[in-house]
C-alpha cells in the first residue's frame, strides 16, 4: 500500500513538473473563478486554506479575494510531534513565516487560533484525486487526523492532471466533498 500511494505521487508530481508556469497559472485562474461560483463559497464566513508552494493550484490569489469579501482566512500550523494541526487566522501575508520544507506557516506570536467549528470551508490540499473526493496526501496524515474530526464543507483545488479512476485508499483516509479542476 505504501508503495502504491508512493509510486502514484511519483507519477503526479512527473505530470505536474510537465505542465509550464504558463498553463499552471491559467489554470489555478480557472479554479479559483469555479471555486467562487460555489454556494460553499459564497456562505462561508470563515475558510481554512494553505499556503500554495511549488507545483499546488495558486491560493494567493484566493486569500486575497476571500479577505476583500470580508472573509476570515484561517492557515494551518503543524506540530510535527504529534502530526497534528491548528487553524490560525491571518489578516495579512506578514503575518507567515517559513519554517520547514518551504512551507509558509502563521507565527503564533501574531496570530490567533480558530476552532474547528468556525471553519464553514476547508480548502485541502492533496496529490492526487478521484471526481468524487478520493484523496491522496503527501503522507503526514496531518488532514487524514483534522479532517477524522471536522464537520464542515471540504474541496480540493487540483489540476485535471491530477485526477486519477482511483487511488489507494486505507481505512484512515478521508475524502472530500468537492474536487474541483480548471476542466
Ligand atoms: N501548501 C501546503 N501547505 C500545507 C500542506 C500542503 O499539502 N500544502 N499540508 C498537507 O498536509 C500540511 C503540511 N504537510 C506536511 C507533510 C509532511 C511533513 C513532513 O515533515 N514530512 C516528513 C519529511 C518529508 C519527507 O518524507 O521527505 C517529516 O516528518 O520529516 C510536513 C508537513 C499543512 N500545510
Ligand atoms: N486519523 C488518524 N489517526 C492516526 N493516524 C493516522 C490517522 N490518519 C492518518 N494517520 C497516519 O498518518 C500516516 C500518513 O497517512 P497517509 O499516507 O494516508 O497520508 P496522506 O493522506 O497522504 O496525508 P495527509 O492527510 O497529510 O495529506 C500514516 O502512517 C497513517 O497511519
Amino acid at each position: 500500500m505504501m508503495n502504491e500511494k508512493k509510486r502514484m505521487r511519483e507519477e503526479i508530481a512527473a505530470r505536474l513538473a510537465a505542465l509550464s508556469k504558463e498553463a499552471r497559472d491559467a489554470g489555478s485562474r480557472r479554479i479559483a473563478a469555479k471555486l467562487y461560483e460555489t454556494e460553499a463559497w459564497k456562505q462561508a464566513r470563515t475558510i481554512g486554506i494553505t499556503i500554495s508552494i511549488d507545483q499546488e493550484v495558486d491560493t494567493y490569489e484566493i486569500i486575497r479575494t476571500a479577505w476583500k469579501e470580508g472573509k476570515r482566512v484561517a492557515v494551518p500550523k503543524c506540530d510535527r510531534r504529534t502530526r497534528t494541526m491548528t487553524f490560525r487566522s491571518i489578516r495579512d501575508l506578514s503575518q507567515l513565516e517559513i519554517v520547514y520544507m518551504n512551507l509558509r506557516e502563521p507565527i503564533p506570536s501574531v496570530t490567533e487560533a480558530v476552532d474547528p467549528a468556525e471553519l464553514d470551508l476547508l480548502i485541502v490540499p492533496g496529490v492526487a484525486f478521484t471526481k468524487t473526493g478520493g484523496r491522496l496526501g503527501y503522507g503526514g496524515g496531518y488532514y487524514d487526523r483534522f479532517l477524522a474530526e471536522y464537520q464542515g464543507i471540504t474541496a480540493a483545488l487540483a489540476f485535471s492532471a491530477q485526477l486519477m479512476p482511483a487511488v489507494p485508499t486505507e481505512p484512515h483516509d478521508q475524502s472530500v466533498d468537492l474536487v474541483l479542476t480548471e476542466q
